[in-house]
């Protein structure tokens, strides 16, 4: 008895260990340290983490400078084809929707919850918070530094009399519950696939229905990158390729790159299947006022073969198109990257 599982190889001790390049943040960790365990299980390789520091966790001040996520990718995309790491993880809702030159995403692993997640005081579910604040004669104040989320959330107050007031806030997962446990704020809106993964699904007061929020493009899927070059670690990480999913985010990513927007735009976008024959995709185009929300759906039969992303990717950028004939443009300010 060896102890190892029986659907999995031993890992195979003297073979070089793999490189898995991520960030030092604990939910880059916790991914990465996920996929790393699941790579060994079905290569028998074992993987060592490389730890990569980003420009975005250096400075605060350059993210909002620099604009957005990518700035976190990079750094591991760098290290890739610099030969320093074999693999990487990223969320990827964080990944630029344009694959670099030289590099392959080798594997979309299965969706994790995609939903947005509430963490509030006292327990209190959305409804509950803005109905005890209002009893309090005032409104919740719920933090958040994404716009799609201010966006939905003044939209939904907005259709339902409620009063909130989105503070922009920035940080860390522990930063932003803090503002919480403070008392500074009564909420803040977190994705649930990164607190699930970070084993702090506990905290959750309140899962976000796609109704009221559509998550980001991507949201609660992972991205596993290597380079063209390495075919035969391309061919191992695919086992870990769930196509559904990656079909999915297919049609997702291919709107967002579609409305030209990026991953701080206030765009959402959400696909999910009927029977694994028929694609449905959701997405919102809005400002942060919740002033104006523009929401479309579009479906279609997808076939899952090596042409289904393709086939994901229209249903994604014909949606986009609607959106902007709608006015999404107009929406979305100056249709900053
Ligand atoms: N923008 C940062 C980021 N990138 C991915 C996740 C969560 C994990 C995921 O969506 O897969 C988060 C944190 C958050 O939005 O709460």
């Amino acid at each position: 008895m060896n102890g190892q599982p029986l659907t999995g190889r031993t890992p195979d001790a003297t073979a070089a260990p793999l490189r898995l390049g991520t960030r030092r943040s604990a939910l880059a960790m916790a991914q990465s340290g996920m996929v790393a365990r699941e790579v060994t299980r079905v290569t028998g390789r074992p993987v060592e983490l490389v730890e990569i520091t980003t420009y975005g966790d250096t400075s605060r001040e350059a993210l909002a400078q620099i604009g957005g996520t990518g700035v976190f990718v990079s750094a591991l995309r760098d290290a890739l084809l610099e030969g320093r790491i074999d693999f990487a993880v990223h969320s990827l809702k964080d990944l630029p929707t344009a694959e670099p030159e030289g590099l392959l995403l080798a594997a979309v692993p299965q969706r994790e919850d995609s939903r947005d997640a509430l963490v509030a005081r006292e327990g209190l579910a959305l409804g509950e918070l803005v109905e005890k604040l209002a009893g309090a004669g005032r409104p919740a104040r719920i933090g958040t530094g994404s716009p799609r989320r201010m966006a939905q959330l003044n939209a939904w107050a907005r259709a339902n009399g409620a009063q909130l007031e989105t503070v922009a806030i920035r940080g860390n997962v522990d930063t932003r519950i803090g503002f919480v446990t403070s008392g500074e704020l009564d909420a803040v809106v977190l994705a649930t696939a990164g607190l699930n993964r970070l084993g702090r699904s506990a905290e959750i007061t309140d899962h976000l229905d796609p109704k009221l929020m559509i998550p980001a493009p991507g949201q609660g899927a992972l991205a596993v990158e290597c380079t063209t070059t390495n075919s035969g670690l391309a061919a191992a990480l695919s086992a870990l390729d769930h196509a559904p999913t990656r079909v999915a985010v297919a049609a997702e990513r291919a709107l967002l790159a579609a409305l030209e927007a990026g991953c701080s735009a206030p765009v959402a976008a959400l696909a999910g299947w009927n029977h694994q024959t028929e694609l449905r995709l959701e997405g919102v185009v809005g400002t942060p006022d919740g002033a104006a929300l523009l929401k479309m759906s579009a479906h279609g039969p997808i076939v899952l073969d090596e042409t289904a992303e393709r086939q994901a990717a229209a249903l994604g950028r014909a949606l986009a198109a609607r959106l902007l004939d709608a006015g999404a443009a107009a929406l979305m300010g100056e249709r900053a990257r």
